[in-house]
């Protein structure tokens, strides 16, 4: 069995964060392992408050991890001020997994901001750099690139403009586009669309992180990025389409529904 870590915040009401992480990870026959960023209140209808996890206990909760456990893959979420991003790349290069999947979270559904203005600089030069994939969606990229996106030639320029900042690959997310939802990759050489069609729900809370995670789990399965990237992009579509009504705001996809439908659990 693979063991892929997600690095990221918590959410209480199941449907983002490190909650989502680790049944994606789980989703794909994978061990999930964890390590808290900040601790969110937060469910359906929005983030209300979070304290940020010292970074000397984030650097422990990685030693304990990496120490004991190989990891095969890790996944990068709510990162929220630049201690954070400093103690978590420094333990990136100390241990060296062979993926790593940075989800560049800055903004919640709600509006509310999960990552300081000041650390969006610390972001790009400590976090991107080394990065095997960076997962922007369309408002991130925006801001990563400092230019609207509004067409898929502005997501091809943006995925570009970013891996010139040093990760290896860059995936757009379409979810936030409206008359479709295609994903965007350079993988450093070319660019890969990944068609989809955008389903009008509510069950989307946590599409984000549940795609990076999905990817990391791919990845240390042994599948190639552009193989690992259309796969995850078929779990999260699957998930949005059988999204359990939780909540009475914007709930979780369904993680789990094709083990679900397998079993008879539906
Ligand atoms: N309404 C939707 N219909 C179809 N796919 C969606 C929808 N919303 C998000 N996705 C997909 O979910 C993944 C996450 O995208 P996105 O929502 O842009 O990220 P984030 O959650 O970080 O804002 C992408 O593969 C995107 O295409
Ligand atoms: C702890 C935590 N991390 C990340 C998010 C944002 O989740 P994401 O999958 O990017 O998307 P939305 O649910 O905001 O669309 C979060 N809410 N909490």
């Amino acid at each position: 069995m693979k063991h892929v870590l997600s690095i990221a915040g918590t959410d209480p009401s199941g449907g983002a964060g490190a909650a989502a992480d680790c049944k994606t990870i789980c989703a794909h026959g994978c061990f999930a392992l964890n390590t808290i960023t900040a601790v969110v209140a937060q469910n359906t209808q929005g983030v209300r408050e979070y304290m940020d996890v010292p970074p000397s206990l984030i650097a422990a909760q990685l030693d304990a991890v990496f120490e004991d456990i190989p990891v095969h893959a890790v996944k990068i979420g709510m990162v929220s001020v630049p201690e954070t991003i400093r103690v978590i790349a420094a333990k990136i290069a100390q241990y060296k997994p062979p993926f790593t999947v940075v989800d560049p979270v800055m903004v919640a559904t709600g509006g509310q901001r999960l990552l300081a203005p000041e650390a969006e600089r610390v972001l790009q030069e400590e976090l991107i750099p080394g990065a095997t994939l960076l997962t922007p969606n369309i408002p991130e990229a925006e801001v990563l690139v400092r230019r609207p996106i509004s067409t898929l030639d502005d997501m091809e320029t943006a995925a570009r403009m970013i891996a010139a900042m040093g990760a290896k690959a860059v995936l757009i997310k379409g979810g936030h586009r409206i008359e479709d939802a295609t994903d965007i990759l350079y993988d450093g050489t070319q660019c890969h669309y990944f068609p989809g069609k955008h389903i009008e729900s509510t069950g989307t809370h946590g599409t984000g992180c549940s795609l990076s995670s999905a990817v990391a789990a791919n990845l240390a399965r042994g599948l190639s990025l552009t193989a690992a990237v259309k796969e995850a992009k078929t779990y999260v579509f699957r998930g949005i389409c059988h999204a359990p009504a939780i909540g009475k705001g914007h709930g979780p996809i369904h993680h789990f529904y094709d083990l679900y439908h397998t079993v008879g659990w539906e």
